[in-house]
């Protein structure tokens, strides 16, 4: 098998067809909705939370709001309904998931999205789960994961999900490769590419996203959108806690499945980082555009869809050409 990660490759130009790349269309259809770029923050306390999804609802981004306040969620559902703005939450497997999604359909609150976050989803108490919010919520859009094989993403799509997740360890804050000797840590754009060919409906690859010309990348091999951590944490509307430290001010970007997250130090697969405050989210994702612009139009195209068959070479951790 041919493995190597988003630094092993580099995308080989074609020859550009528009006058300027604000010509280069980003958007991305992902269920009965149409975002400016295939991009969705992640879905972890210290990169969304209520405020930001609004805001991204309303400004034509995708977001999913993280699970880690269960008693929130519904009235979250219903804060952004009255809005006119989509909901999009995530659920867990434990039993109580199955009663939320009962009442969830018993009181007709019904969510646009709804994302399954497990770390191991290739599970068949992830697949129980998919039947259910099939059955109780058939108008919501699922998507369920995190798989790292082509048997996750089938059996997945098979049992009802309408996305899978793609991405078993790759994260920054991930300690799942070290912890348990597992994942797609390291050859996670491989993983993307296996698991593509093997999809019949949209993935998204999920983390190991360091630069934004990796965006390009896992479009390239098959991601329909990326989900994105590290890059979009620590600004400064995030909801880390910010400290101060030698003069500089930096937010907390920990794993949820770290101690942090947690509260207790069991079955811990992730950690925390200190990331330097950046600028304002909405200039991050406005460069994350302009980028994936750019890469369009070295694609030779004027959509994403230029980009899903350039060309590419391997040459190994060259992507900062000995500029580090
Ligand atoms: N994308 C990634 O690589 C990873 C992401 N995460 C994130 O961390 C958060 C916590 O997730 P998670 O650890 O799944 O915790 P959860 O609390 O969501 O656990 C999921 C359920 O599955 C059971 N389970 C059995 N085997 C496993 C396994 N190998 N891994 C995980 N659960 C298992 C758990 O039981 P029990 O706890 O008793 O075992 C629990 O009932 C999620 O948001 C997840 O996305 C975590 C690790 C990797
Ligand atoms: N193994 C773990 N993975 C985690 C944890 N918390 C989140 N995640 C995953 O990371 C991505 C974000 O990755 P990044 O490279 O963009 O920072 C996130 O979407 C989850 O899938 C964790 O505690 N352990």
């Amino acid at each position: 098998m041919e493995v190597f990660d988003f630094e092993d490759v580099q995308l080989i130009p074609n020859k550009c067809i528009v006058q300027s790349r604000s010509e280069c269309d980003t958007s991305i259809q992902l269920g009965k909705r149409t975002f400016k770029i295939p991009v969705v923050p992640a879905n972890m306390q210290t990169v969304i939370n209520e405020e930001l999804a609004e805001w991204f609802a309303a400004n034509d981004y995708f977001y999913i709001m993280h699970r880690f306040d269960e008693a929130a969620r519904k009235p979250f559902i219903q804060k952004m309904h009255e809005k006119g703005l989509f909901a999009s939450i995530s659920v867990g497997i434990k039993d109580n998931e199955f009663d939320f999604i009962r009442e969830l359909a018993a009181e007709k609150i019904i969510p646009e999205y709804i994302t399954i976050d497990v770390a191991h989803g290739h599970s068949e108490y992830v697949i129980d789960m998919i039947h259910f919010i099939k059955e109780y919520l058939p108008e919501s859009f699922l998507i369920a994961g995190n798989v790292g094989t082509p048997e996750g993403v089938r059996e997945l799509e098979l049992a009802g999900a309408d996305a899978t997740k793609v991405g078993v360890g790759p994260g920054r804050v991930c300690i799942t490769k070290l912890k348990t000797g597992f994942g797609t840590g390291g050859w996670q754009l491989a993983a993307i590419r296996l698991c593509a060919k093997a999809a019949t409906k949209p993935i998204i690859a999920d983390g190991g996203i360091r630069h934004n010309g990796d965006i390009a990348k896992a479009i390239r091999f098959g991601a329909r959108m990326v989900m994105i951590g590290s890059l979009l944490a620590a600004h400064v509307e995030s909801p880390g806690t910010s400290r101060e430290i030698d003069g500089k001010v930096f937010k907390e970007y920990f794993g949820s499945a770290s101690e942090y997250q947690k509260g207790e130090h069991k079955n811990v697969e992730g950690k925390i980082e200190m990331i330097p405050t950046r600028g304002h989210l909405a200039d991050t994702l406005i460069e994350m555009q302009q980028d994936l612009q750019s890469a369009i139009s070295y694609a030779g195209g004027n959509s994403l869809k230029a980009l899903r068959h350039v060309d590419y070479v391997l040459v190994r951790n060259t992507i900062y050409n000995g500029d580090r």
